[in-house]
């Protein structure tokens, strides 16, 4: 319980600035849509027309859609194996995908995403190997991509440089989810520069005029954390969930996505019954791929548990 409350505090003080993813058939949740005009990203690099978060939030508002948006470790159990998810995830009907940057410290994310991470740095997976990999898949995909890091890595790289390479490999969004909220001025400035959409994250705990603050400034949609604690599959979503986003729906006309331990049909079918604009889901998938017999058995496990979800939305 002392580190689940400690990574509330930890996602209260500094996380997000705020408290802070085989065939596509005809049929599939995702209909063909032409891009109205032409997107930021597509002025700024050769990959192709996927539109970014919040267009995708229009785009799946105007159809009475909700986003599905899984979120996996990138590098686990290996890039290439990532490569194919990602590719599995998009022709399952994902909206968006999470894709995280492997680091040594994620004090937000419980034991699943935390082993998955070690399992990933031990390969060697780094931002570059991340960034080349994505260079081969991202024009492949039909859903925008918005990457998972922690600060201090993209601190490391310089913050401008960062953004600049994520955008040019064709990558739409960003959460970092351990800066304050009082240090995202940079990140912020840097992303709107670079045409990423930054997103913060708010907490059960968050008192209401931070949270209005969070949601005035965060781009693409807003993370609603939906429990105290560390990321990791739970039996159930909390109740308070649905409180919390007629709270955040009075504060913001921004798409909300709920998060955090959410991992079976049935709680994606109570997320979207209160309102949510989007459904997270994260250990439950990198569980999945990092405990794979092989990383074939894990992708087929993947296409499986997903369709399970998305046919819930
Ligand atoms: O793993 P869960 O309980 O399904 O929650 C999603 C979460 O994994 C993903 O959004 C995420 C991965 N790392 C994070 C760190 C902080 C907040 C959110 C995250």
């Amino acid at each position: 319980m002392a580190s689940a409350l400690k990574a509330t505090a930890f996602l209260q003080s500094r996380a997000g600035g705020s408290e802070n993813p085989p065939s596509v058939s005809l049929l599939s949740r995702k209909s063909s849509f032409s891009v109205r005009g032409l997107t930021p990203m597509s002025a700024l690099s050769t990959a192709p027309k996927t539109v970014g978060l919040s267009q995708t939030f229009t785009r799946l508002k105007e159809q009475g859609k909700v986003a599905f948006i899984p979120y996996i470790t990138a590098g686990d159990p290996d890039l290439s194996t990532t490569a194919e998810a990602l590719k599995v995830l998009d022709s399952c009907g994902s909206d968006i995908i999470e894709l995280g940057v492997p680091y040594s410290d994620p004090l937000a994310d419980g034991p699943v995403i935390q082993a998955a991470a070690t399992r990933s740095l031990t390969k060697g997976t780094n931002l570059d190997a991340i960034i080349s990999m994505l260079k081969g898949v991202v024009p492949l995909l039909s859903c925008p991509i918005a990457l998972f890091a922690y600060y201090n890595p993209i601190l490391k790289r310089g913050v401008g440089k960062f953004m600049q390479t994520i955008r040019e490999v064709g990558v739409h969004g960003l959460v970092v989810p351990d800066v304050p909220l009082e240090e995202t001025e940079v990140l912020r400035h840097e992303a709107l520069k670079n045409g990423i959409e930054l997103v913060l994250l708010t907490t059960p705990t968050t008192p209401i005029d931070r949270m209005k603050a969070i949601v005035d400034v965060s781009e693409g949609f807003v993370y609603l954390v939906s429990a105290v604690g560390v990321t990791g599959a739970r039996a159930s979503v909390s109740g308070k969930v649905q409180s919390l986003l007629k709270e955040i729906k009075k504060a913001t006309t921004k798409p909300v996505a709920v998060g955090f331990g959410i991992s079976k049909p049935e709680h994606v079918k109570q997320v979207v019954g209160w309102g949510a604009d989007g459904v997270i889901v994260g250990s439950a998938m990198v569980k999945i791929l990092g405990e794979a017999a092989s990383p074939e058995s894990g992708l087929e496990e993947l296409e499986t548990f997903t369709r399970s979800l998305t046919s819930a939305l």
